[in-house]
């Protein structure tokens, strides 16, 4: 059950540094890795991270999703690595962004297409018709994400069998978007989701949980079935 655990990111999103301790003092034994992501760390600011430390999370997973001109994502990236967080996310628009960086323990993910989105937004935000099937635009900045310096991406489960062929098998392909029933769960604002079992069956490295276990009545439980369902997919 290690490798399964290890594979489990959960994701503390909530604004409360003593509500985030808690959850990590809570499912420290189930999870693998704690994500520290928009709402906490614009809220409580980058000390965040030594608590979380000190809770009891062994590795984090800072996801600000970069993006801006390459000097200020590389001036970001490098501002990261000091925290000595284990994972940082970007958005990778340019070719070579992170060329000659070194970020010490800190490995870069690319964002590829947000699981929130589905065609009909690609559409809206003005992708032509070719690029509007998540899959391809995924495969697309992919590539971007693996040509400027990422050890792997942020794609949806939908996407992990594709990542894992195109990308080989040391890059991390993280997958959020994961729900447990897949599409009878309530899938809250994801559009592209999958169940623990698929995506990491499929070639996920990680999956990203947060409200089927910060919402659960017993997030521990949530969690441990969650680990199973990875455990499954491994086999
Ligand atoms: O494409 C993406 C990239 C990041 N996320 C993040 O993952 C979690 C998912 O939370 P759930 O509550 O399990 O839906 C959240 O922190 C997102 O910011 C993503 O969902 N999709």
């Amino acid at each position: 059950m290690e490798k399964a655990r290890e594979r489990l990111i959960f994701a503390l999103d909530v604004d409360s540094a003593e509500e985030a301790e808690l959850l990590v003092r809570m499912l420290a034994p189930e999870v693998g890795v704690f994500k520290l992501g928009l709402e906490l760390f614009v809220s409580q600011g980058p000390q965040m991270v030594e608590r979380l430390r000190r809770a009891g999370a062994n590795a984090i997973f800072l996801d600000l999703k970069l993006h801006d001109i390459p000097a200020t994502m590389r001036a970001a990236a490098k501002a990261a690595a000091r925290m000595g967080v284990d994972l940082l996310t970007c958005h990778c628009d340019q070719v070579g962004i992170f060329d000659g960086l070194d970020l010490g323990r800190t490995r870069l993910l690319g964002v590829t297409v947000l699981t929130s989105l589905g065609t009909e937004d690609l559409l809206a935000m003005g992708y032509p018709e070719e690029l509007s099937d998540p899959a391809r635009l995924v495969e697309k900045r992919a590539r971007l994400a693996i040509d400027a310096g990422c050890a792997g991406v942020v794609a949806s489960g939908h996407e992990a069998a594709a990542m894992r062929e195109l990308l080989g098998p040391e890059a991390l392909v993280v997958c959020p978007g994961i729900r447990l029933g897949g599409g009878e769960d309530n899938p809250d604002d994801q559009k592209r989701i999958m169940t623990p079992q698929r995506a990491i069956a499929a070639g996920a490295s990680h999956i990203v949980v947060g409200r089927p276990i910060r919402k659960a009545e017993d997030p521990v439980a949530a969690a441990r079935k969650i680990v199973e369902g990875i455990a499954q997919g491994l086999a």
